[in-house]
Parts: C-alpha cells; structure tokens; sequence
C-alpha cells in the first residue's frame, strides 16, 4: 500500500495551528477498545501516566515505571488510526538531564509508533524541551497542578488562587512556548489565569479542571464515564458506566446461579 493510501493521523503542527480557532478535543486512553471509540472523536489521544492511578491503583503517578507506559501507549496506537497519540513521560524519566529525556523519550516513539510525548513542568524543563524538538521528538508540556510534583505542591492543589503566583505560572508557559512546545496542558488553575495564559502564548492550551477560556479541552476517559468514585469538580460525568457494569455483572451472577446461562445460543453441539 502506497503511503497515500494510508489515512493519514492528526499532525503535531495541524494541532499547533488550532491555536485561537476551533476548540481541540482530547480524551485520556489505556486501552486499545476504547481508543478506537475515542479516536473516532478525538484530536489526539493522550496515553496519560494517571493509568497508575486508573488501570492499577496506585495512590499517585510517582510510582508509574517507562514499560507501563510502552505497553500502554502500543495497545493505544494498534488500536486507533486517525488521532495524534501523545504518551506521558513518567516521573523520573526526563528530570534529570536532557540527555537522559531524550534517550527515554526515543524509546517512548520508536517503541509505541505514538507521534509526540507529553512531560511536566515549565521553566525548568524549556531547556529538555528545546533539546528534545531539535532533535525530532514533538513536546507537549504540562504546567499548573503537575501531579508527579504532588509531594512537593502539598496534594493535588488547584494553582493560582493567590494572585501572587501568577506570574510564575505566566513564566511557564513562556518558557515551554518559547522552547518549542506544540501545545501545553493547564492542569488545575483558576479561569483568570488560565485566560491570560492562553492569551499571552502563540501555542494552544489544552486544559483539564482550568476552564473554557483554553484552546481545547482533555479529561480522564473513565472520569467521564462515571467509573471513577472520586471524581473531581472539573470533571462533567457524560456516561454512568460503572451502575451499567454493576448490572452487568449482577444480572450474570443470577444467570450462572439460576442456570440460565448459557443458553441454547451460547452452546457447541
Ligand atoms: N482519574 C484521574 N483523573 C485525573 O484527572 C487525574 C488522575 N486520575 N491522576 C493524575 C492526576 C491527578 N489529578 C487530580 C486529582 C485530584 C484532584 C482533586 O481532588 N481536586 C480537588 C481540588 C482541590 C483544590 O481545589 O485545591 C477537587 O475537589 O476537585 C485534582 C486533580 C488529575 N489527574
Ligand atoms: C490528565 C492528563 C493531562 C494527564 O497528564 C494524565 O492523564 O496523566
Ligand atoms: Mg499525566
């Protein structure tokens, strides 16, 4: 099959120019069923390391090893066709040295097929940033409420409600703009900022729980589903999957007591 065939995925540089115009839709994925639901829908896909948290209980994303994040970010791209994938960098991974950031990051790309990666943090990282675009590798960056910093903001803590801070949330975002991230996430900030932010920067925002003032929207998939029990306030519950999977499994249960299933339809003969 000649490569023009082939239905081409969202580019890096066609969600770069959505800057200021329609609003870019993204979802969270783990899964390779679920992505290609999502991908019918979606501008690009994160693969987000919260999968620590969502597909194996963990109490954070601090603990989230680099092959979680392969394995997860393959299933995601195998299963979907037209969206971006953007696989996060796990804590430990990229702080360090811009080196080290873009040996695993390669890894990430050459391993998944995903088209970008997606790492936390803002001035401190523009360096990493830069070293890693230069070389091939597309960034999105992550500012705000960074969840693998949760040790060090004190939980999970919506940024910006003093307003003496905003000038360095402001500085982030420049840095990362300036460093050659394609877009960056606004995780956690209050509208005000997030609106100034989004003004101030020639690259999209896309935010989680920091208002519609951004220039596109991500939420955590199984938030939004309703199979999380402790959904934040930023979240908009668009389905209730997990009464739907309780009487599921409820009604299966009373069909293997009963015997009631299986049934005819179900049987080799
Ligand atoms: N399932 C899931 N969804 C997410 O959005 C998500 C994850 N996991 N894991 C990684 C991070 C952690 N996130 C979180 C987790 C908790 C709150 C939270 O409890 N927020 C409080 C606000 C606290 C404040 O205002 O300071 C809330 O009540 O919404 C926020 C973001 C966002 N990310
Ligand atoms: C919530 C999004 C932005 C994320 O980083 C994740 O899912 O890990
Ligand atoms: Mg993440």
């Amino acid at each position: 099959m000649s490569a023009q065939n082939q239905i081409r995925r969202t580019t890096v540089p066609q969600i770069a120019r959505r800057k200021g115009g329609e609003p870019i839709v993204s979802l969270t994925s783990y899964h390779a069923h679920t992505a290609a639901i999502v991908d019918k829908h979606a501008d690009f896909i994160l693969v987000g390391d919260s999968l620590g948290m969502v597909m194996h209980g963990m109490e954070s994303t601090v603990g989230v090893p680099l092959d979680l994040m392969i394995m997860h970010g393959k299933a995601v791209v195998r299963g979907t066709k037209k969206a971006l994938i953007v696989v996060d960098m796990p804590f430990g991974t990229y702080e360090e040295s811009p080196n080290i950031a873009f040996r695993n990051a390669a890894k990430i790309m050459k391993e998944t097929g995903c088209g970008a990666v997606k790492l936390e943090g803002g001035k401190r990282m523009a360096e990493t940033i830069r070293f890693l675009t230069e070389r091939g590798i597309p960034v999105m960056a992550h500012i705000g409420l960074t969840p693998q910093s949760s040790h060090v903001l004190g939980g999970f803590k919506t940024q910006g409600r003093d307003e003496d801070s905003w000038p360095l949330h402001e500085e982030d975002a420049r840095a990362v703009s300036e460093a050659g991230a394609f877009a960056v996430v606004l995780e956690g900030m209050v509208e005000p900022l997030a609106a100034k932010i989004t003004k101030q920067i020639d690259i999209p925002t896309i935010g989680i729980g920091a208002s519609a003032e951004c220039d596109g929207q991500i939420l955590v998939l199984e938030d939004m589903l309703g199979l999380n029990p402790w959904t934040p306030k930023f979240v908009k519950v668009y389905g209730q999957l997990g009464p739907m999977i309780e009487q599921a499994v409820s009604d299966y249960a009373e069909d293997v007591k009963s015997r009631a299933f299986p049934t005819e339809d179900q049987v080799y003969r």
